[in-house]
């Protein structure tokens, strides 16, 4: 409250030239006790008082006079805007009883007098009472008055609720005789303050806090139920325990797994994410993550709310797989979670070999049960990277004849697709195509696939025998893929078929003939397996009549686009998608990345991409991590080659044109730079058909 709203306004002002008579009976009209004096501009010089006019006429005045030289001119003034606590403090120091409140000019705007303050002092209370009134009906604790001489005065609703007991039953009550258990008479005649006292108010257990009202004028008890602090405590209890739990089941994992709030800073890091970040618990948490992983994805998990499992990401110069989920709360991100595979990935790479041998395993089976894929022709085979396609042209030509042909080449780079369509252009080709994955056919059974077996030659054999891959072969083709793999004891066997193409079954004395094209595959490198006694030597030149070894993806990149064109076509047939290619980025990306997997890479790579894909074209966003990641590295890793010894293995027109303009078309320099000889480099410059750069 200000002055403004507590003064006395509308007084009448007086002047110099003002009677003493109109003084006085603006005094009386005005039922005042003073006046204000003001000068001709409106500004207070003095106050006219009820004394000031017994005095006057004292002195034997006349009442025509002017109440000039009869006023006060010392004036207690306050300013409008002062503060009901602050004009509190003066009236109680001020002898005088009214004084005249003033704007910031100094014009007078109305009189405060001792009435004033105390109507004001009535409306402060009566807020006051307001307020706390508001807080004593809505505060969820319970709250009993009594007076000096223990009798309850009031309960408030909380309290009544609490107790189950009704205001109007306690109040008047002795406060004793309602709660026996808990005793007043400290806090009543010694004004004691008693905390945390835990006892039983109309067999309710409550905890309460006891104040004595001013001297010995009663007390206020405040109380809480005791069962709703045991619901806190049992939550409390529970979350803890889950908490450690959660601890310890971290703890026991091999991965570091750490989790960040909403922030992005670290909140819990397991055992095995402090050995892997080499720091201590207390260093790691609270430290946002940013700072302690490099290229963290963990921030953006925050942001998009989408997990990604098992990406490979590298940290500090090294690859690991790792995994981000988001934490969501009520729809809202809170947090994430982050894992890293770091350790036993020995144990890790030995369950992945598993699988893929159960993998290979179970094709097998599948096989078994039936395929009905369409022929592959040469026209399927895509490429536009001229040693392929002579490759193409010679394999062609190789089909038309009965030789055992032999395909080399890394995996995935289309031997399966090039045996295919070797058949598909041999007279074998009304035959059947039958493929055998050699490491995928269990050990023991090796023996009696290939050759079948006679009726009752073992326990558990099917009745009336079962005809080997060579038979069901016969009059076509068979692709003996992974020959590699293939047992010591085996291979004496198959090259005794390969060179009588006749055997006989398991079981049986009788010696079957068969009409069979073989084509084998591996991607093994057979003749160090040669010479380390793992494969016949004999074997190996029998299977060698022709071979093909097919060139590995990175070292062809010009076929990756065309490919990419036709998977996307078949993809948009299957997915009953619209997407016309790819955009320039990741053109530049599929271009850099060094395809371990070759096309069987490329090809799940579209295939997943075409799932994410949202536009016309496949973004950077739509490829798996690990390509987005590592294009930088394999840029680096590219370039470095060119210094490898063995870089003449790798190099294609790309790479010596680049050389060539870095040399300024410098043969010499360029044949030193990648570790070539110069004819070498004649040969390939008038292959590729190389322009030199003007020097
Ligand atoms: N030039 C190509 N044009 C079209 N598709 C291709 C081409 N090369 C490979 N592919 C496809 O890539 C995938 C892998 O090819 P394929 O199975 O023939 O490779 P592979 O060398 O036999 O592999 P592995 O040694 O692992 O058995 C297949 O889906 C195949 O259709």
């Amino acid at each position: 409250m200000l002055m403004s709203q507590m003064m006395t306004r509308d007084v009448p002002l007086l002047q110099t030239k003002t009677s003493l008579k109109q003084g006085v009976e603006l005094l009386r009209s005005s039922k005042l006790d003073a006046l204000p004096v003001i000068d001709e501009d409106g500004f207070l010089i003095g106050i006219f008082t009820k004394a000031n006019v017994l005095d006057a006429f004292l002195a034997g005045a006349e009442s025509s006079e002017m109440i000039e030289g009869h006023f006060n001119s010392q004036v207690v003034t306050v300013q409008a805007d002062t503060p009901y606590r602050e004009v509190e403090q003066r009236a109680k120091q001020s002898s005088v009883g009214t004084g005249v409140v003033i704007d910031k000019k100094g014009k007078a705007l109305g009189i405060f007098t001792k009435v004033d303050m105390i109507l004001a002092l009535f409306r402060e209370a009566e807020q006051l009472a307001i307020q706390l009134s508001t807080v004593y009906q809505a505060m969820p604790n319970g709250i009993i008055v009594v007076n000096h001489n223990n009798v309850i005065q009031q309960i408030n609703p909380a309290g009544e609720k609490i107790l189950g007991l009704k205001q109007d039953i306690l109040k008047g009550r002795l406060f004793d005789s309602e709660f026996a258990d808990l005793d007043l008479s400290l806090v009543l005649k010694q004004s004691q303050h008693l905390v945390g006292v835990q006892t039983q108010m109309n067999k309710v257990t409550v905890l309460c806090n006891i104040s004595p009202i001013g001297e010995r004028a009663g007390a206020v008890i405040v109380f809480q139920a005791l069962t709703d602090f045991d619901q806190v405590a049992l939550e409390l209890d529970a979350t803890k325990r889950l908490y450690e739990t959660l601890l310890t089941v971290t703890n026991i994992a091999y991965e570091a797994i750490f989790v960040v709030d909403d922030q992005g800073k670290i909140t819990l890091v397991n055992e095995a994410a402090c050995q892997f970040f080499g720091k201590r618990e207390k260093e790691l948490l609270q430290k946002p993550i940013d700072q302690v992983i490099e290229n963290t994805r963990l921030l953006r998990t925050l942001k998009t709310g989408m997990s990604e499992t098992n990406e490979i990401q590298v940290i500090y110069g090294r690859p690991y797989i790792v995994s981000r989920l988001p934490i969501v709360r009520q729809g809202k991100i809170i947090g994430a979670v982050g894992k890293i595979i770091f350790q036993k990935l020995d144990e890790v790479k030995e369950v992945a070999q598993k699988l893929a041998q159960m993998d290979l395993e179970l094709n097998y089976y599948k096989e078994q049960v039936g395929s009905t894929r369409l022929p592959v022709t040469f026209t399927q085979i895509v490429t536009v990277n001229h040693d392929m396609r002579r490759l193409k042209q010679e394999a062609e030509i190789a089909a038309r004849g009965n030789s055992t042909i032999m395909l080399t080449g890394e995996s995935g780079t289309g031997k399966e697709l090039f045996a295919e369509a070797i058949h598909q252009a041999s007279p074998h080709r009304n035959g059947p195509f039958v493929k055998v994955n050699c490491a995928a056919i269990p050990e023991n059974l090796l023996e009696s696939e290939f050759f079948g077996y006679a009726s009752g030659a073992f326990t558990g054999a099917q009745k009336g025998g079962k005809a080997g891959k060579f038979a069901i072969a016969n009059g076509g083709t068979l692709f003996l893929d992974e020959i590699g793999d293939m047992s010591l004891n085996l291979q004496s066997k198959l090259l005794r078929v390969l060179e009588d193409r006749c055997f006989e079954p398991v079981g049986s004395n009788e010696t079957v003939k068969v009409d069979v094209r073989i084509i084998a595959a591996t991607n093994k490198d057979l003749l160090q397996k040669v010479s380390s006694g793992e494969f016949r030597s004999d074997l190996y030149y029998r299977l060698n009549v022709i071979s093909f070894r097919l060139i590995p993806i990175r070292n062809r990149a010009e076929d990756i686009i065309p490919l990419v064109n036709v998977f996307l076509e078949r993809l948009n047939q299957d997915f009953g998608k619209r997407i016309s290619g790819v955009t320039p980025e990741v053109q530049k990306t599929l271009i850099a990345h060094r395809w371990p997997g070759n096309v069987r890479e490329l090809k799940n790579v579209i295939e997943r991409a075409v799932n994410f894909a949202a536009g016309e074209l496949l973004e950077l966003a739509d490829l798996p991590f690990y390509l987005r990641e590592q294009k930088q590295e394999d840029r680096i890793k590219q370039s470095k080659e060119w210094n490898l010894g063995n870089a003449h293995e790798h190099l294609d027109k790309e790479t010596l044109e680049k050389a060539l303009l870095k040399t300024n078309g410098n043969k010499s320099e360029v044949a030193r730079l990648l570790g070539i000889s110069r004819s070498w480099l004649y040969e390939k410059i008038r292959k590729y058909d190389i322009k030199l750069p003007n020097r």
